[in-house]
């Protein structure tokens, strides 16, 4: 249910290189929270002509102008969850496959569904769990055109989605984090097909946790609204009667500490497994521990000044 004027407009405006939209748009220091929203949605149309997908995949420009609207319009609005962070998560995508050079290791079907993946993630997320059903089945239906469509591999790219989608899921992403070491300390193996579906996960991971590969400033503006959320969960909770943990609970919860947590056991080896595979990866790996060392410095200055509550959302420099 988009606007046909809308369709009709993104189907027939030119497609900007996406170094019209910033100079450095492909650099990993590029903060993609500065295109501001209403440029987003030419971000996406100007990525998917960059990396050959509208040719290589035939895909007609009022098809794909529809499905990046629905795509658009799925998201809610919490303060995190929402369509600006599906748009940095596939920015994201966008730079590790033109940086990594990432079509030497899969092929061009799977870095296709990881894109759409990045875009489709988190849709009708309501700021509590992410409830990704089968809601990326209709907005998918929009991408393939019905009529003989020459994407008769839309059932591969459905499946290839789900495992990715999957990635995105705290617990699964434990349950394989044994076997992306193993992979990393061996060497990827392209023909093996475990290692490409590991590979895969790893690098949609990467993409949904990349507000924390940017310069300090994103970090901190993006722990604000993770924590905004997280704390509305905690409030809910609480007029349940029931007691949210700590990091839900705005009466409780040392942000700092949790970030630096959260850094230190999810995020950086995320990114140093990435390094031990893609030499330019060390640059992303490098800037997440910087932010680490910023949430550790702010740390140590609320506990000298002690008296000060943990939970001041405005942090020193
Ligand atoms: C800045 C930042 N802080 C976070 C702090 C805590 C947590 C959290 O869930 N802690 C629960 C305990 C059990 C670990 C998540 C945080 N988080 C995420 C995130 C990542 C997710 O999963 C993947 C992508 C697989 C890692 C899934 C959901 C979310 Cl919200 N994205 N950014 C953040
Ligand atoms: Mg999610
Ligand atoms: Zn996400």
């Amino acid at each position: 249910k988009v606007s046909p004027d809308d369709v009709q407009s993104l189907s027939q405006c030119d497609i900007p290189h996406p170094r019209m939209l910033d100079a450095d748009f492909i650099q990993f220091s590029y903060a993609p929270r500065s295109l501001h929203e209403d440029k987003t949605l030419l971000g996406c149309l100007s990525m998917f002509e960059d990396l050959n997908f509208i040719s290589r995949w035939r895909i007609r420009r009022d098809s794909l102008a529809r499905f990046v609207l629905m795509v658009k319009k799925g998201y809610r609005n919490p303060p995190y969850h929402n369509w600006m962070h599906a748009y940095t998560v596939a920015q994201f995508c966008y730079q590790l496959i033109k940086n990594l050079k990432l079509e030497e290791s899969l092929d061009d079907i799977e870095l296709f569904a990881l894109f759409v993946s990045c875009l489709c993630h988190d849709i009708d997320h309501r700021g509590t769990n992410n409830s990704f059903q089968n809601a990326s089945k209709s907005v998918l239906a929009a991408l393939y055109s019905s009529e003989g469509s020459v994407l008769e591999d839309y059932q591969q790219v459905l499946d290839l989605m789900r495992d990715i989608v999957l990635a995105t899921d705290l617990a699964h992403h434990f349950k394989i984090l044994k076997q992306l070491r193993e992979m990393a300390e061996r060497g990827y193996d392209k023909s093996s097909l475990k290692d490409r579906k590991n590979l895969l996960c790893l690098l949609m991971t990467s993409c949904d946790l990349s507000d924390q590969t940017r310069p300090w400033d994103n970090t901190k503006k993006v722990a604000a609204l993770i924590y905004k959320e997280f704390f509305s969960q905690g409030d809910m909770e609480k007029s349940k009667g029931l007691q949210p943990i700590d990091m839900m609970d705005r009466e409780r919860a040392q942000i700092p500490a949790l970030q630096i947590g959260f850094l230190d056991h999810v995020a950086l080896p995320v990114y140093k497994l990435l390094g031990m595979m893609f030499e330019p990866a060390h640059e992303v790996a490098d800037r997440v521990n910087d932010n680490k060392n910023h949430w550790e410095k702010i740390s140590n200055l609320i506990k000298l000044k002690r008296g000060g509550s943990q939970v001041r959302m405005t942090f020193e420099e």
